[in-house]
């Protein structure tokens, strides 16, 4: 399979450190083979001749191996270490959007699917009590998560489910992200009910808010903000991510976890939805949209930008990704050069702020 990926940079300092960094992974990758393994490369003149004079000399390599270059000095390849670490130290502190469409949402599904099981076993890999914490979205998102999360090979007794947002409704109303998620869900899985961190349908909604913010504190420090291991989020065709919706003031809340909402433009209009200090507070955030009807709200989200909430969504030390049908992205493609780079180049890196987890055709990332 191919990938195209653009990443758009601040400026060229930040463009070349990434080529240097992406560089250094393949080059160290391939020399890995050991034996008389070299890294061929072949290298274009006109203007990428200055950038990657200056770039490539951060590549940290063994130059000996990497063919049609000068080998680097001691010294040079000392200040190459130092320049990178400063860097990752920035980059960690930015946001990088990756939005990858699939030909189908039955390779978005799987790529999903890897995605989770590679961050899920890197979480659980500490041991001891560690449990994978992921929020659910609900809307369209259901069926597909259904459908493709029992495809993550992991171990299931130690996910949690909570719920980015939900409906304040019986658990027997068709409304009810977590009904939805029971019927769908939860059968076709080694998991069970217990596993999934749900609301009080009896209290009031403020009161809802409250209780769901104490049931989360069993999961998370109560005096530090949340730090979800992966959230999936939908959007809606206003732009409204979770129930947070365009103009509302709960786009502006900060003093709590969890909010509580009443008059949802949406029905049904009593919610309680994770407010924007959780959402950007997520190691890895996956917004999933397919289907030619979410065409139209992603263009004007992702290639206009408008600051819609699902725009908002920008994790201050961590990712976010868009798996897009192409119907989805649809809009999204005209126009639009694109960078051809193999496969390998990008692994998922559960812990890096620079998730480059996809392996499907268009990826554009902005690095702010
Ligand atoms: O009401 C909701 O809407 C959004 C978007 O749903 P979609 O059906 O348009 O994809 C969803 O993400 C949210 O969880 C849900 O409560």
């Amino acid at each position: 399979m191919t990938s195209k990926v653009i990443s758009v940079y601040e400026n060229k300092q930040k463009l070349g450190a990434e080529l240097a960094k992406n560089l250094s992974e393949l080059a160290n990758d391939v020399l890995a083979e050991g034996g008389n393994a070299v890294f061929k490369i072949g290298l274009s003149g006109g203007s990428v001749v200055s950038l990657l004079s200056e770039y490539l000399a951060k590549v940290e390599t063994d130059w000996a191996g990497f063919r049609q270059m000068p080998p680097l000095s001691q010294e040079k390849k000392l200040f190459a270490v130092a320049v990178r670490q400063t860097f990752k130290i920035t980059y960690l502190k930015m946001t990088s959007k990756v939005i990858s469409v699939y030909e189908n949402t039955k390779k978005l599904g799987a790529e999903l699917a890897k995605n989770l099981s590679e961050l899920a076993n890197d979480v659980l890999a500490e041991g001891g009590n560690a449990v994978f914490k992921i929020g659910l979205s609900g809307g369209s998102v259901v069926s597909l998560l259904s459908e493709y999360l029992a495809k993550v090979e992991t171990d299931w007794s130690k996910w949690r489910f909570f719920f980015c947002d939900e409906r304040l409704v019986e658990f027997n109303d068709p409304e009810s992200t977590f009904a939805q998620y029971r019927d769908k869900f939860i059968n076709n899985l080694p998991i069970s009910e217990d596993q999934f961190i749900k609301i009080n349908p009896q209290l009031s909604v403020d009161e809802a808010a409250k209780d769901y913010i104490q049931k989360m504190s069993v999961y998370f420090a109560p005096y530090d903000l949340p730090r979800f291991d992966a959230l999936i989020l939908g959007v809606g065709p206003d732009g409204h991510t979770c129930s947070l919706f365009p103009g509302h003031k709960l786009c502006e809340e900060t003093s709590v976890w969890v909010a509580p909402i009443s008059d949802s433009p949406k029905p049904p209009p009593n919610r309680i939805t994770f407010t924007f200090p959780i959402l950007n507070n997520a190691r890895y955030c996956a917004f999933i949209a397919t289907g030619s009807s979410k065409a139209d709200i992603l263009k004007r989200i992702l290639k206009d930008g408008e600051q819609l909430p699902a725009n908002c969504v920008q994790p201050v030390n961590g990712s976010v990704q868009w798996l897009l049908d192409e119907a989805a992205a649809k809009l999204l493609q005209e126009e639009t050069s694109l960078t051809v780079l193999p496969l390998r180049l990008f692994r998922l890196k559960p812990r890096a702020a620079n998730f480059n987890g996809q392996n499907e055709i268009t990826n554009i990332t902005y690095a702010n």
